[in-house]
């Protein structure tokens, strides 16, 4: 279970009057797909940021397999992450991005040629990563996540600027993913993709848990994913244009 799993405890992190973090704990286990999701400003990318030992919290920790991801002597072998897709250097081509990192963890050019071609990518493996649309880059992002073959994935927003071919391609990667027992953790604001893709659900706002269930759960109790997020994060959310759905409460 350690190998393959993200645990989240009790991480407060505080960015001057902003409190971001407050007391943020949940698990994310193997074989499946944890949908992470939450208002703008809940606190997801610096959950995600800490995760990847990019931000220090102020009180808790979070451990991935099972570990604090800075003591992990190959980092990219335990969990491959997507968290900006325009973290690039746009002169470099697509494969020569991958073989620099590739590189510096002891992996293969065999292996980059592969993640290339999961990705969709093969034919465009050497056109520079600068001129990629969104969703190519989001691919190379997610070559880049695999590269490692890491029992641990953490992705935030794939599917943005991603085609329709290129959301059905990633839910059932995702899915392909989890089934294969990794542990999963996709953070979106898509409810239908989410709903469509994930397994169990981490529900967050104000920098804490507002339910961490399954999706079974979910649907049983709300009819619908979207449903139960606009339930669940009303009290939570923080900014609201008048006329949105829930604005009139
Ligand atoms: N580096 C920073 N400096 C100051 N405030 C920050 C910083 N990073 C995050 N915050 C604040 O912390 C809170 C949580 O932000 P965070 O980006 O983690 O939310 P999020 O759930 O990922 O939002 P979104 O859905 O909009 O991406 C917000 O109020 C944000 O403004």
């Amino acid at each position: 279970m350690n190998e393959t799993s993200i645990v989240v405890s009790g991480l407060r992190k505080r960015f001057g009057p902003t409190l971001a973090l407050d007391g943020m704990s949940f698990t994310v286990g193997p074989g499946q797909v944890t949908g992470f999701a939450g208002p703008n400003g809940a606190g997801k990318s610096t959950t995600m940021r800490i995760v990847l030992g990019l931000d220090a919290p102020d009180e808790g920790s979070a451990l991935v397999g099972g570990r604090p991801y800075r003591s992990l002597p190959c980092p990219l072998r335990v969990v491959g992450s997507l968290l900006d897709a325009g973290a690039l250097q746009p002169g470099r081509t697509a494969r020569n991005h991958l073989l620099w990192l590739a590189h510096s963890q002891g992996l293969t050019a065999a292996r980059v040629d592969q993640v290339l071609e999961q990705a969709g990518l093969t034919g465009v493996a050497r056109r520079r990563a600068g001129g990629f649309s969104l969703g190519m880059r989001q691919r190379l992002g997610i070559a880049a996540a695999m590269l490692g073959d890491p029992p641990v994935l953490m992705l935030d927003e794939p599917f943005n600027g991603m085609d329709p071919e290129g959301i059905v391609w990633i839910r059932g990667f995702l899915r392909a993913l989890a089934a294969e027992g990794r542990a999963v953790l996709l953070s979106t604001h898509l409810m239908s993709e989410l709903q469509d893709t994930a397994d169990h659900v981490v529900l967050v706002g104000r920098g804490r848990v507002l339910a961490d269930r399954t999706m079974p759960e979910l649907l049983a109790r709300h009819g619908s994913l979207e449903r139960a997020y606009l339930e669940l994060t009303r009290d939570a959310v923080e900014f609201r244009a008048a006329g949105s759905p829930e604005a009139s409460r």
